[in-house]
């Protein structure tokens, strides 16, 4: 009978009034209310077989039964008519006032116990998916070991600020965000990512680059608050205060999430707009049953207090909540963040599932290959231009020409590069030496240079191009230096994932890269794709997913660094490695925590588990009013009608509690 479990949510975006009260603080004192009211009737049933229906002690016994059943109905449902809110539980109180008005005490007395026993419960059920999100919170230490000077000192999480030292000694838990500093560790990092394999974490090689920009340390530096450190001591520098950590937002915005209505909640509120006015009518009509019926007044009215009883929609309005709740409860679990209702109920019905390339199908770490200096140039000079711009680029490609284009050099002195522009999609833009420098794919030189790249160089970028590689030319002022070959590695993973999202039955699968079309089909031929569209630019991801979408959902799923827009358009945005990225957290409607494929199935096939269960409870709720309305209105009796009706309420969230047990099937 809770259908304000949910209204007072949407009422109060921080869920810390209305329902939630009942959840924690009151919820055993309203077990208990319940119980003491069960007692009472217990004990007026059985005076009033010995002593007579009618004995003063027994109309007690019953009366101080409905007080106890009714407390918290009867507060909440002031508070509800304050607010001006009609609920349903309101309703309720009407049907046992007027089975009081008719002299059924102790009829009033079984349902207000019966109702009061099934919110009780229900909200311990809704409970447990709440503190199922809460133990994560949890999982951050109150204290830390703070490093002031030769001192450590205790001290509160919350108080921590930036640049301070935290001791973290083997099998404790991370106070804070940041990064190693001193010694070697390996961290599980299970809460956070969901990945159940420690990770090992070494310090950064410079902490003052590493302050300067903390969300470009390498995950082997970075740690999480929350996780637990499994080998040795460590020392890490905070880069956040506590309440902007990871696992604090996380926290926030799987709260969050439960706010945000699902398709199927929007339908069954709708549906309720129409379906308790009409209850209403019905009730209100019995109420004249006598004048067609020969029957007294009185039964007309039990009657009609029978059929609100029973018509009341509480299963209906928490059957798609509950469900929500427990599989966004559970995916947190996992490492997966999934934003409402929405995007969980979007992934179990995918049309088609669009992937980025770089960093999701493959590990993001691609290596140089090829180095070919154009007629006259030295290899030195090639690199040390291309890496002396490349090291003011954050692109993933950029840190590979850095770090093998400086090994190939040795020691050679760099030129210095300024003004760095990055051409989205298509390379960089810089000076060396007072001269431009345009590092970038084929097509951007057809763009800036009416003559376009050497024939010689353009065949030979070409043919590396056929043999799977990423090439890109560098040209200084009007001479072109020459290219440069790089290749990635696919993702051990990713072959078997498509293997298991297949059999999921996705049938369309579809590679999107701003990389040379002969990559893209290496790539998407390696790991099982079919379809894979080379040489897009950023906007073009966008129209591709556009286009996708005319025929049903599509989710994309990307890192977030060069389809953001993309991750956005679509109606399911998924974001790898969000733990390591804001703009990931925050864009995404999913965000996969870690880096770790192999949740996208795990992903897919719970939100296609939670539609399962949104449906059978949806089943369930509105074939038990179909069945108690007929027969309410034919006699049967309002203390077997709230029976029913409380118990396919429970049974529902019990449906969806399964949600939070749910395990990958195996492929
Ligand atoms: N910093 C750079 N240095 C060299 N080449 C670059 C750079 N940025 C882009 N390019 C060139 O532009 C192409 C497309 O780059 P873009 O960043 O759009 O790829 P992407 O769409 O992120 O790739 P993917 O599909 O692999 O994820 C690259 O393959 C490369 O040839
Ligand atoms: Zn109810």
């Amino acid at each position: 009978m809770s259908a304000h479990t949910h209204t007072s949510h949407q009422d109060d975006p921080h869920g810390e009034h209305g329902h939630d009260k009942h959840a924690h603080g009151t919820g055993n004192l309203e077990l208990w209310f319940s119980l003491l009211s069960g007692a009472l009737l217990l004990a007026g049933w059985i005076v009033s077989r010995s002593m007579g229906e009618d004995a003063l002690i027994a109309r007690g016994l019953y009366a101080a039964a409905c007080l106890a059943g009714a407390w918290f109905t009867v507060r909440e449902a002031i508070e509800n008519l304050r607010n001006r809110r009609l609920q349903i539980d309101t309703l309720m109180l009407v049907a046992a006032a007027g089975a009081i008005a008719l002299g059924h005490w102790g009829e009033a007395g079984l349902l207000l116990f019966l109702f009061s026993l099934g919110h009780a419960l229900e909200n311990y059920a809704m409970g447990r998916a709440r503190r199922a999100i809460e133990a994560l919170a949890q999982l951050r230490p109150e204290t830390a070991l703070v490093r002031r000077g030769q001192e450590l000192v205790e001290t509160q999480v919350e108080s921590l600020q930036v640049g301070d030292i935290v001791v973290v000694k083997p099998d404790e838990r991370i106070a804070a965000d940041g990064f190693v500093v001193i010694g070697d560790t390996s961290i599980d990092q299970s809460a956070i990512t969901g990945e159940s394999v420690p990770v090992d974490k070494r310090p950064v090689a410079d902490i003052v680059a590493a302050r300067a920009n903390p969300d470009t340390v390498g995950a082997e530096h970075r740690v999480f608050a929350g996780t637990l450190n499994r080998a040795h001591v460590v020392e890490i520098e905070v880069s956040r205060r506590a309440d902007q950590s990871t696992l604090s937002r996380v926290v926030e915005m799987v709260k969050s999430a439960e706010n945000q209505k699902s398709p199927t909640q929007l339908f069954t509120d709708r549906f309720q707009r129409y379906f308790v006015p009409a209850v209403l009518v019905l009730a209100f009509l019995l109420l004249f049953a006598w004048v067609v019926i020969d029957e007294p007044f009185s039964a007309s009215f039990y009657r009609a207090m029978a059929v609100l009883v029973a018509a009341s929609p509480c299963a209906l309005a928490i059957s798609t909540p509950s469900a929500v709740l427990s599989g966004v409860a559970r995916a947190a679990r996992a490492g997966v963040l999934i934003k409402g209702g929405a995007p969980l109920e979007r992934l179990g019905v995918l049309h088609a599932l669009a992937f980025d390339k770089t960093g999701t199908l493959t590990e993001g770490q691609p290596r140089v290959t090829d180095v070919l200096a154009a007629e006259n140039i030295n290899e030195e000079t090639l690199l040390g231009v291309a890496v002396a711009v490349e090291r003011l680029s954050d692109h993933p490609l950029a840190a590979a020409v850095v770090r093998d284009g400086s090994e190939r050099l040795g020691g050679t002195a760099l030129p210095v590069a300024i003004n760095l522009q990055s051409l989205t999609g298509k390379g960089l833009r810089a000076e060396v030496d007072g001269q431009v420098v345009h590092i970038g794919k084929r097509a951007l030189f057809t763009e800036i240079d009416t003559a376009g790249l050497p024939p010689d160089l353009d065949a030979r970028m070409l043919s590396l191009e056929s043999e799977g590689r990423t090439t890109f030319a560098v040209k200084h002022g009007d001479r072109y230096l020459g290219a440069i070959g790089l290749m990635d590695t696919p993702r051990a993973a990713a072959t078997s994932v498509i293997v298991q999202l297949r059999a999921l039955g996705i049938r369309q699968m579809i590679m999107l890269s701003g990389d040379n079309q002969q990559v893209a089909d290496a790539v998407a031929k390696s790991v099982g794709i079919d379809r894979a569209l080379g040489n897009l630019m950023p906007e073009d991801k966008v129209t591709t997913i556009r286009e996708l979408q005319a025929a049903g959902d599509v989710a994309m799923i990307g890192d977030g660094v060069n389809d953001a827009p993309a991750l956005a358009m679509a109606s399911v945005g998924i974001a790898m490695g969000a733990a390591g990225s804001d703009v990931a957290l925050e864009t995404a409607d999913v965000a996969l925590m870690g880096d770790d494929l192999s949740k996208l199935p795990f992903v897919i096939g719970l939100s296609r588990q939670t539609r399962r269960i949104i449906r059978q409870n949806l089943w369930a709720s509105l074939g038990m009013v179909v069945i108690l309305i007929p027969a309410t209105i034919f006699g049967l009796k309002m203390g077997v009608a709230v029976l029913f009706h409380e118990g396919s309420t429970l049974l529902v969230v019990a449906n969806a509690l399964r949600l939070l047990a749910y395990r990958e099937p195996q492929a």
